[in-house]
This record gives C-alpha cells, structure tokens and sequence, in this order.
C-alpha cells in the first residue's frame, strides 16, 4: 500500500501552516448546551493530506463548517490561507474548494452546465472557463457523461463530480467531508488516486473526514483523533501508533522451540512489565511494555529456548483509533 507519510517525493510539505486553529469551541442549543467542537488546537501544513477522525458525532463537520465560513464559532479564532474564518470568508472562499456530504447539485443541469454555473460564481473567464470543465472532467473520468444531466449520476459519479467542482477555483486547500463513503470499492480506490495525484502534482492541501481507516492510513501524512469535540491525538500514523504503544503496551509474537511453551509463558509472566502471556498455535503471545523486547528475550535464552521469530504485532490505524477513543 502507498504510503505518502513515507514518501517526501510526493507531496512537498512546507514549513508554513496553511491551516491554524486556536481554541476553536462550537456550542448549539438555547443555553448553548451542546459542545460540538471543546477548546480544538491544531495546525496544518501547506501540502499536507490532513486526516480528520472521530466517531459519530466527534465534531468533524462542524469543525470543517467554521473553517470554511458556514459556521460561526462561539469562541476561538482560526485561519485558512492566511484568512481569518470569521472576517474573511469570502477571501477563504477564493483559496478553498469543499467537497461536502452528501454533495448537492442542480440535477436538472447537465455537468457542463452545473461546472460553468459554478465557475461563473467565481468570475472565471470564458475561455479558461470552457477549458477547465473539459479538464476537470477529464481528470475525474467523467468526460464521457459531461453533457449529462447529474441527476442520473451514481452515487460513485457523483463523489467524482464533486470532486470536479471542488476545484472549479483552482483551490490551494481541499475540504473533503467523507469523500468515499457510500460508493464501491473501484469507486473509492479512484478518488484515493486522485486526492494523491492532487497533493502529489498539484501541491493541493488536503483536509478530509473518513470514517475508513485503512483509506486515511494510505492517503494522510497526518491524522487529528477527535472525540466529543476534544482532540484526543494528532501525528503521523506511526506516531499515533507510539502514543498507543506507551500508553497501552504491545504484543509480541514468539516462535520458540526447545521448551515447553507453557513454561516460558509461566517464566515471562513474573516479570515486571509483563501484563499477559498465553500459548496458541505453537506460538506465545506476550503483552507488555513497549521496550521489553531484549529482556524477554534473555529470559527465554536463560531458561535455554531458541527463538526463532520475534515479532511485534503491528497495530493499524484502525486499532490505534479504537484505543485512543477508548482509553
Ligand atoms: N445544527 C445543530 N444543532 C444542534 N446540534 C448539532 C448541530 N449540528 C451538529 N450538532 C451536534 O454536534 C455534534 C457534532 O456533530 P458533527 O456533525 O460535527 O459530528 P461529525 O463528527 O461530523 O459526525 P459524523 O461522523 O456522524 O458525520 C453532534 O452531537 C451533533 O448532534
């Protein structure tokens, strides 16, 4: 699976934050009761694929909302491009482009005509207009339905032109709100490609919602773990994976011959930091303090074991996001 966190040839990630929250809080309610975004903090950079997670309810959508100038916050301030999200909408508009879900269009208009009522918007001239349709179109592999009517779209072709007509302005920020959800698996691997090739070709900042774990872990240089409107972690996915690591320890998996694995399991046990150990399968499953790997293995040498496989079982993003919301 390709990785972006890995691969500095992809996407050029800057110094400069492109994206500053600062104790952005979003209550609703009459009392304002309900806290849908608490105190948030964090920073994007310029060309980062910024992953944006959270259960049901986190806070994600009205987070995005204020940061594209659909939502006033109650409290906190945050910047977009350079803009601030209360003051400065309609400059933020001019540097962004949202995808949002569901992604709604005039169904009664064809695709040409949907993209050029939203390029006029942006006082998009005629030539480059008519040129940047066909392209968008193109990229999003939609140029063979571009005179027909979106109302007839797939749920998959739809995803796509909303894609397309998020980038009607040629945004320098991406907002994408679930930007898979509902559509196939072709389908979903098709938009994953085209966020890389945005971030990849075009140097696009990218700030997307998912509640697909594997799709944020192949696309994002770095994830923010949102639950109840708190941030609970944001890092690369490795660091995410360190934070759980400390916190909650590791499993390692032995291949050990020469011994009774029920002995060793019993020996290991004793040991401080050691938290579980059981035999399956002709193997030892051993959880304990991330960093106890040599004195484990000293203790098999000592009772006169062989080890001959040693691994840690390496959490994906979608376990480190079920611990980091439940711890
Ligand atoms: N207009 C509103 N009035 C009252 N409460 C709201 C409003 N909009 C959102 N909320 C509440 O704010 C909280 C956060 O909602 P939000 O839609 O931002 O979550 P989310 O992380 O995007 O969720 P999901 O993953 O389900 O899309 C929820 O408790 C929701 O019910």
């Amino acid at each position: 699976m390709e990785n972006l966190q890995d691969r500095s040839d992809v996407a050029q990630i800057g110094t400069e934050n492109i994206i500053e929250i600062q104790g952005l809080t979003k209550c609703f309610g009459k009392q304002k009761e309900i806290v849908a975004v608490d105190s948030l903090t964090l920073n994007v950079k310029k060309g980062e694929v910024f992953g944006f997670v959270g259960p049901n309810g986190a806070g994600k959508t009205t987070t995005m909302k204020m940061l594209i100038g659909l939502l006033e916050p109650t409290s906190g301030t945050g910047r977009v491009g350079g803009f601030d999200i209360v003051r400065e909408i309609i400059n933020i508009r001019e540097v962004t482009g949202v995808l949002p879900e569901p992604a709604g269009f005039y169904d009664n208009l064809t695709a040409r005509q949907n993209l050029r009522f939203y390029a006029k918007l942006y006082d998009i001239k005629e030539d480059v207009r008519e040129k940047r349709i066909v392209e968008l179109l193109d990229m999003v592999g939609l140029n063979g339905a571009i005179d027909q009517k979106t109302g007839g779209f797939s749920t998959g072709m739809r995803k796509r032109f909303g894609l397309a007509q998020a980038l009607i302005n040629d945004p320098d920020i991406l907002f994408l709100d679930e930007p898979t959800s509902g559509i196939d698996p072709k389908g979903a691997q098709m938009m994953r490609d085209l966020i890389k090739q945005l971030s990849r070709e075009k140097n696009v900042t990218i700030f997307l919602s998912s509640h697909a774990m594997s799709e944020v872990e192949e696309i994002c240089n770095r994830i923010a773990v949102i639950e109840k409107g708190n941030l609970l972690a944001v890092g690369s996915v490795e660091e995410l994976r360190d934070m759980v690591r400390e916190k909650e320890g590791v499993q390692y998996i032995l291949e050990i011959s020469n011994i009774p694995l029920q002995d060793v399991a019993g020996k290991l046990s004793d040991i401080d930091g050691v938290h579980e150990t059981y035999a399956r399968n002709g193997m030892l499953y051993v959880h304990a303090d991330a960093g106890m790997r040599a004195e484990i293995a000293n203790n098999v040498k000592l009772m006169d074991g062989t080890v001959s496989r040693f691994e840690e079982d390496r959490m994906d993003l979608q376990k480190v996001f079920l611990k980091l919301i439940k711890s």
